[in-house]
């Protein structure tokens, strides 16, 4: 039986980690495999780099998609093949979100183009837990968190958010948008709902 790939997604401070973390200790999910992008390889160790630092904006898109391309070589296809869950922080839909936004000034239809080059390649998820919140909400709790990215501006995360949303249209049958600006018990109940009813199916 062929696995399933469950991605979540949404701007810095939008509590994918924190959903993580409770799905990666609830019992229904012992066996799954989770991940993340950027990944723990060297391959997502230069994309931390670069992303700490003032790199071009186009060859830090090239480095994540290398990350991701490295992700589903080594990890994501043989997990899958191999009937596994897989539940990945982050994937292909954070490239289209926020290169879509930092590349807008370079080129027309950044995210249009962006899904273009993952085309043929990539291995689309059966469902995407698109996390939603305001990103002045976002925020407050990044820097209440510490640490900080160089993506975590609210002007930013305003455009990234537009696009997630734009894709989560563009694909109602793929995505689920959970609004994450409230108690953390009532999104894991949403979270559960919507995993269930894809790996039932
Ligand atoms: N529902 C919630 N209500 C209040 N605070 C929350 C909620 N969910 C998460 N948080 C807090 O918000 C902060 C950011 O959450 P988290 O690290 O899970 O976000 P994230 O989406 O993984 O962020 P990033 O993409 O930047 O890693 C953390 O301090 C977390 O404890
Ligand atoms: C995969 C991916 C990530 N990003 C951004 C999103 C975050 O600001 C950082 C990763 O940091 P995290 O807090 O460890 O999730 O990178 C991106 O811009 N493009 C991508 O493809």
């Amino acid at each position: 039986m062929k696995g399933k790939l469950i991605t979540l997604e949404g701007i810095d401070g939008s509590g994918k980690s924190t959903i993580t973390s409770f799905l990666n200790s609830h019992p229904s999910f012992a066996n799954a495999v989770f991940t993340r992008e950027p990944t723990t390889s060297w391959i997502g160790d230069a994309v931390y780099k670069a992303i700490q630092s003032d790199t071009d904006e186009l060859a830090e898109l090239m480095l994540f998609t290398a990350d991701h391309a490295d992700h589903i070589a080594t990890l994501i296809r043989p997990a899958i093949e191999e009937g596994k869950i897989v539940i990945s922080d982050r994937y292909s839909d954070s490239r289209y979100a926020y290169q879509g936004m930092t590349l807008k000034e370079r080129m027309e239809e950044p995210m249009e183009w962006i899904q273009m080059i993952h085309r043929g390649w990539t291995i689309i998820p059966d469902l995407t837990l698109l996390f939603d919140i305001d990103p002045a909400v976002a925020v407050q709790r990044c820097s209440k968190r510490g640490e900080q990215t160089k993506f975590e501006k609210i002007d930013l995360l305003k455009g990234v958010r537009e696009n997630y949303l734009k894709l989560a249209e563009k694909e109602p049958e793929r995505f689920v948008v959970i609004d994450t600006d409230r108690k953390l018990k009532e999104i894991e109940k949403d979270v559960l709902q919507a995993i269930t009813s894809i790996i039932e199916n």
